[in-house]
This record gives C-alpha cells, structure tokens and sequence, in this order.
C-alpha cells in the first residue's frame, strides 16, 4: 500500500505548533471499552432468557452473528487485531460462559472467570453491566422501581451479583471494572405518581450498591435516558434523576449520545457534568431520529465529542465506552469501524494547536478562532493516522477492507 510521506505531514503539524508524535503517543494510551453486545444483536448467552426488549431495539438479518461465547471471543480478537492500541471489553451479565443456568439474581464469578482468562490473554481490561432487559421479571418495562417489592428486590439482587463480579474483574486485572446500570424502566403513558416511581428507584439502587468495594477494583456508572419505544411518557431515570443521584452518591454518571433529545449536544454536557461528578462513562452512539445505536461516522458529533475530552483535559476521568449495534452490515467491521472513529475523532482533536486557539478566544478574537478552526480542516491529519497505524502493526485503506471482507465470507456460513 502507498504511504504518504509522515515526515512531511509532521512538519505540516509542526506549522501550527503541533507536535505529531506526542499526539502518536499519547493516543496510543487511550483505551476505548468495546461493547460485547454489537457482536450477537444484544443476544447475550443465557439459555432460557435473552435478547434486547425495555425499547432497545435491533434491526437487520445480517449473516455472521456470533451464536456462542467462542465465536463472539474469535470474532473480538479478529476486531481488536484491526484497532490500533490496547484497549477494554465491556460485558453485559446476559453473556456468562457456563454449562449452568444460573438465575439472574444467582450469578456469580465462576460464570465469568473464562472471559477473565482471555482478557488475561489478550491483554484486555474489562468493564461490566447488569441485564435490566430480556427477562420475564421485567414487568410492563418496571424493574427496580416496580411497585412489588419482590420483583424489586430480584432485581437489586441481581445489581448486587453483578458488582461483585465486577469487582473481581478489576481485581484480577488490576484495572478498575466500571459496572453501568442502566434499566429500562417508565410508562408508555402519563403516570399519576411519578415521585413514587422515582423514590422506589432511588432506594433500590441505594441497596443494591451499598456494599463498598475498592474503586481500584470496580466503579459503578449510573445511565439516564430520555426516553425508549413502550417508555414514550415517562423514564423513571431520567437524566436529571442520575445527574442528582450521581453527585449526591457519588457514582459515576454515564451519559450515552443516544439519550438526549435529538437536537441536543452531547459533547457540550461533558464539561458541565465534570465540574459536579469525578469522573464520568461515555456511550459513544449515533442516534439518529431516536435511539437508534447506529455505528458511529467520523462526523461532527463524534470530533465535539473528542475535541471536548482533549481540550477540557477530561481524558484521566472520562471512560469511553461504546454503544451501537446494526444488524444490517457486518457486525465485526461495525466494531472496527466505529472504534477506529473514536479514535480518530481523539486523534484529530489531539493534533489542534489547543493553547492558541483557546488564547485568541480568551481574546475574543472570533475572525481569528474562525480563520484558524476552518484552516486546521486541510491538515493531513489522514497522513498522522496512518503513521499511527502502521507503528501498531494494523492496516489502513484497501488493505483493512480486504481483511474486514475476508473475515466476514469466514463467518457468513453461520447464518
Ligand atoms: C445494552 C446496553 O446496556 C444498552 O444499550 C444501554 O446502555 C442503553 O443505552 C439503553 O438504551
Ligand atoms: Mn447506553
């Protein structure tokens, strides 16, 4: 494959004030957490129970999905072979690897410990969630904030298997398991008694966290979300509810670019929320209408996303996950494809001359802000990204086709 010339792109870099290489090296410290759910449709490996409902929902017929734990593994290390870096698993609890059935609110580390061993393997870290879908106990879309304290408390049980599995995974690890709670619990119509639904959310979530583990071990990530298809006039955890619960509890808070009201921009809540909670978990998505999870572009949204993180200097308390599934392209070259745009979003923001710019507009100077974001757009920043490539042994262009294509005819005949 014919290279452009690094050296040069550098100097074009160099220009601005930009050092290309420091760029290079500090992206290759940045780990993105991949989201096991994009590989089977958002299955998971339950024998009795599974499958995405709680208005998420998947579309496509794609060939190729993964059917068992095995293949979802070979077809995680065919992804992270074509992702530049080290980087991180995110697991749901619907995805254990064992001959038992274990209830939800039975699980336990044994059910996981193979997952443990290939990110031993692999060199992966790993992060964690509760299932809060696919599940007969999710009744009219209620789960910790359903009325019946049984199925409440089923529920809490399950949060409470999930954080203790979470933490052994960090400790094993020895990189801290984020375990994210997202429920898909509202009402498809106006409810009478909101408080109610969030007071009994509120104390289910207290329970079930109220065990202290250490934060090197394991962090627990609370999800809000507008709104889900059932769930149209009223989500019990909404963002203002975990906005409040996150600073008042001290969890961290998740905020998913799908969960928004479409007009909404994601990448300008970051600093906000970083002045109220420590650290903060991103579900990097593309909605588009709703809460599509469409696989991420390289587009505007993604590079504020990116550019906010850099320049808020939020990268040390921001974990990156990612959350989209499609059904209707190849489910590995969704994970690399969508991945590798993370990264080149940070890639981009990494290579801005960030002190100039943020020094004319402290100045005011918005001709000069102006002139100068609109100049930086010719930079080669492609050049870079290729550079970056190649220093991790993993293909670019036609060649990452290639092998994205050769390896989805491998896994076609699965059906
Ligand atoms: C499968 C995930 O837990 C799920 O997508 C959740 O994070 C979400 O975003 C629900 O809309
Ligand atoms: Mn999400």
């Amino acid at each position: 494959m014919t290279r452009l010339n690094y050296d040069a792109a550098r100097d074009a870099f160099a220009e601005w004030g930009v050092d290309a290489d420091a760029a290079i090296k500090q992206l290759a410290d940045i780990p993105i957490s991949m989201h096991c759910w994009q590989g089977d449709d958002v299955v998971g490996f339950e024998q009795s129970e599974g499958g995405s409902a709680g208005g998420i929902q998947i579309t496509g017929n794609y060939p190729g999905r993964a059917r068992t734990a095995a293949e979802l593994r070979a077809d995680l290390e065919f992804a992270y072979g074509k992702i530049p870096g080290k980087h991180r698993l995110n697991l749901h609890a619907s995805y254990l690897d064992t001959d038992e059935t274990p209830a939800r609110d039975e699980l336990d580390y044994h059910h996981f410990a193979s997952w443990v061993d290939w990110a031993k393997d692999n060199g992966l870290g790993l992060d964690f969630n509760p299932t809060f879908f696919g599940h007969p106990k999710v009744d009219e879309n209620l789960t910790l904030s359903h009325p019946d304290k049984d199925i409440r408390n089923f529920w809490i049980r399950h949060g409470q298997c999930c954080r203790a599995i979470a933490a052994k995974f960090g400790e094993e690890l020895g990189s801290p398991c984020v375990n994210n709670i997202w429920v898909p619990d509202g009402y498809k119509d106006t409810p009478i008694d909101r408080l109610a639904a969030r007071e009994r959310l509120e104390s289910a979530i207290d329970e079930m966290i109220a065990q202290p583990y250490d934060a090197a071990h394991m962090l627990d990530a609370v999800e809000a979300k507008l709104f889900g298809i059932g769930v149209e006039a009223c989500t019990v955890g909404s963002h203002e509810f975990y906005m409040g619960y996150a600073i008042r509890k001290g969890t961290l808070l998740c905020l998913d670019m799908g969960h928004f009201h479409p007009t909404e921009n994601v990448a300008d809540k970051l600093s906000s929320v970083s002045q109220s909670v420590k650290e903060i978990l991103l579900h990097v998505s593309r909605p588009m209408r709703w809460d599509s999870d469409h696989v991420i572009l390289l587009n505007d949204d993604i590079l504020a996303m990116a550019q906010e993180l850099v320049f808020g200097n939020l990268l040390p308390r921001t974990h990156i996950g990612l959350d989209f599934f499609d059904a209707t392209i190849a489910r590995t070259s969704s994970w690399v494809i969508g991945t590798r745009n993370m990264q080149k979003a940070l890639l981009r923001a990494l290579l801005m001359p960030q002190a100039e710019l943020k020094s004319i507009e402290e100045k005011l100077d918005f001709t000069q802000r102006f002139l100068m974001t609109e100049e930086l757009k010719d930079l080669p920043y492609g050049v870079i990204w290729d550079e970056f490539c190649a220093r991790n042994n993993v293909p670019t262009g036609k060649a990452l086709i290639a092998d994205l294509n050769s390896y989805q005819a491998s896994v076609a005949p699965r059906g």
